[in-house]
């Protein structure tokens, strides 16, 4: 028997950020592993003009939610959606809603964030920072509170190169950064965002730093632990292999590569990939809230959900898996061949992208004006290559994460623990990893039927064909011109011509003499 699926038996469980990435994959695995649990509160906002209901039901109604409801049919009365927005004061919880919440809830787990790199710095406070003071505040009123698992990420502190399991102050204290939030405008605000985060590369990484120091401003009150993921990717093996529903990380950039829009990129092959999948970070962070429930420690432990340190890959590595899987399963109706090549350089960065991006987006926009259609080609590549301008940073560094919590709290499971909530990166395989990553970007991101695969080699074929077709064209008009204006041109152009001529005569005389 699990011992901590048995520990979530009949506990009463509070989660944010449910209908995010990882939210929807921790409520999945506690749903499966302990049908016995008492209920699951999700903090849930109406959205896309989806009231709340019809946002739990279309989850629940998911691939992801397939196999739990096999053997926990009348799951959805385990979950209960409460309407809270936690950019607004006090969430916006109606008094009935919080007063349940408080005297009921016995483990909660801060999932909810702002996951955008580009958001401005009072978005990034708001939900980051005063969010999370808010509900820890909350927390610190139910009685019944065992623990409190934050869901930080292994990149706060991307400006240092090894980072330990401790929280690092930064400059200003975060209550002050909340306060001035309050009264400074939105203009002021964008000057002094680059003094305040410094030498982190966007707001996220530096709100979720700040997030940290308020979770540990509050330790001495209540029995918390965080967890510090790092780039969270597509389920390795739970529910089942592969699963994935948004384009952060490298999803995005799988499908721009596979849909051959993106060819090239800024990277460094040999920097770690420091990648880590969904259900691996969802074990770790349900046997910390076991742990830090059951064991106490005397300090907030911080656990990094990492695998470069366990058992690194790089993107060099992963770039070429990505591709060989393009082989196998091609997307459909891609815009140009898949082909990757990771630059290094400025000055090749900014010929590629010219080269490879740029021009093919204007000639196929000159197409569409041409057979009446409206042009969009330049517009999408040029949002594609904002975002990786973004990504940048991360794609061309390593850090190094130290690991002692994490492989602490190993040793403490059981045997039987350790293989239903596995965390051990060690025993994952990254090709077929890989593998499984783009065919799921493939069959839960794009929807694409594997019966569409023949159809779209035959469209990869037919681009070929236009890609020759194409260059022998321009490299016959760019030569017609050389040979039109230059007379080194024209000495070579006849060089060839009589070499050519000479060869075929030779040929032609000797097999003559043989017959
Ligand atoms: C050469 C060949 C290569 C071959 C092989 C290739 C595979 C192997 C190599 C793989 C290298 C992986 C590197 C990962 C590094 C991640 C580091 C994370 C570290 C921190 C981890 C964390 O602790 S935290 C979670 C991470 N947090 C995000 O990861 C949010 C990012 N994101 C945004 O901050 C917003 O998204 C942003 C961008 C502002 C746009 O914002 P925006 O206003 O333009 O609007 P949207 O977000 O709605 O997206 C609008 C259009 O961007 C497109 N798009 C959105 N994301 C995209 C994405 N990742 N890749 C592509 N395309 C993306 C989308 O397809 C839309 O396209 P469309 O226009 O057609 O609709
Ligand atoms: N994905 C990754 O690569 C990594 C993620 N992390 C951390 O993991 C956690 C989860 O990330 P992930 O699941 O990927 O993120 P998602 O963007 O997928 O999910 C974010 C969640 O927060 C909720 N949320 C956002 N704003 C509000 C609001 N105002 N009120 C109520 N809920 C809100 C969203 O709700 P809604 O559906 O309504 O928008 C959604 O459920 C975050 O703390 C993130 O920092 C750490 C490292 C890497």
């Amino acid at each position: 028997m699990s011992m901590i699926a048995a520990f979530y038996s009949g506990k009463s469980i509070l989660i944010t950020g449910a209908t995010g990435f990882m939210g929807k994959v921790l409520m999945e695995k506690l749903l499966r592993t302990s049908p016995d649990l008492k209920v699951v509160y999700i903090l849930v906002r109406p959205k896309a003009g989806q009231t709340l209901q019809q946002r739990v039901f279309q989850i629940l109604n998911s691939k992801l939610f397939e196999k739990v409801k096999e053997f926990c049919p009348n799951v959805h009365e385990k979950i209960r959606a409460v309407s809270a927005d936690l950019n607004q004061n006090d969430f916006a919880i109606s008094k009935e809603d919080l007063q349940e919440l408080l005297s009921c809830t016995n483990i909660v787990f801060h999932c909810a964030a702002t996951v955008r790199f580009d958001d401005n710095l009072r978005h990034a406070v708001q939900l980051n920072v005063t969010a999370t003071q808010q509900l820890l505040l909350m927390a610190s009123q139910m009685p019944k509170l065992e623990a409190f698992i934050h869901i930080s990420t292994a990149f706060a502190n991307c400006n240092l190169k090894h980072i330990d399991e401790v929280i690092y102050p930064c400059s200003v204290e975060p209550k002050k950064i909340i306060d001035s939030m309050e009264w400074l405008d939105d203009a002021i605000i964008d000057e002094i965002t680059p003094k305040l985060i410094g030498d982190r590369p966007n707001t996220y990484t530096y709100t979720k730093a700040l997030g940290e120091m308020v979770v540990q401003q509050e330790s001495e009150n209540l029995n918390i632990a965080i967890v510090r993921p790092s780039i969270v990717g597509a389920t390795w093996q739970e529910p089942f292999p592969g699963w994935v529903d948004n384009l952060n990380g490298p999803s995005g950039l799988i499908i721009a590569a596979g849909k051959g829009f993106l060819r090239s990129i800024r990277a460094t092959p040999m920097a770690v990939a420091d990648l880590i999948p969904v259900d691996t970070v969802v074990n770790l962070t349900l046997a910390v809230g076991w742990y830090t429930a059951v064991h106490r420690p005397k300090s907030t432990l911080i656990y990094h959900c990492t695998s470069g340190n366990l058992n690194p890959c790089n993107w060099g590595k992963m770039g070429l898996q990505v591709l060989a899987t393009f082989e196998k399963v091609p997307f459909e109706r891609a815009f140009r061949r898949p082909y990757a090549d990771f630059t290094t350089n400025n000055f090749t960065t900014h010929y590629w992208n010219a080269v490879s991006h740029r021009a093919p987006a204007i000639i196929y926009d000159f197409y569409l004006r041409l057979t009446g259609r409206k042009p969009r080609m330049t517009k999408l590549m040029n949002r594609l290559l904002r975002t990786i301008s973004m990504l940048e940073y991360f794609i061309n560094r390593s850090w190094e994460w130290s690991t002692y919590n994490t492989e602490m709290l190993m040793s403490e499971l059981s045997p039987e623990d350790q293989r239903v909530f596995n965390f051990d990166v060690r025993q994952l395989n990254w090709l077929e990893y890989i593998e499984n990553y783009v065919l799921g970007v493939k069959k839960y991101l794009l929807k694409e039927d594997m019966a569409g695969i023949p159809e779209a080699r035959q469209h990869l074929r037919r681009l070929r064909n236009i890609h020759y077709l194409f260059n022998t064209a321009l490299f016959l008009i760019v030569w017609r011109l050389l040979i039109a204006r230059s007379q080194m041109a024209r000495n070579v152009w006849f060089f060839i011509v009589s070499f050519c001529y000479k060869f075929l005569s030779y040929f032609r005389a000797s097999s003559t003499l043989k017959a």
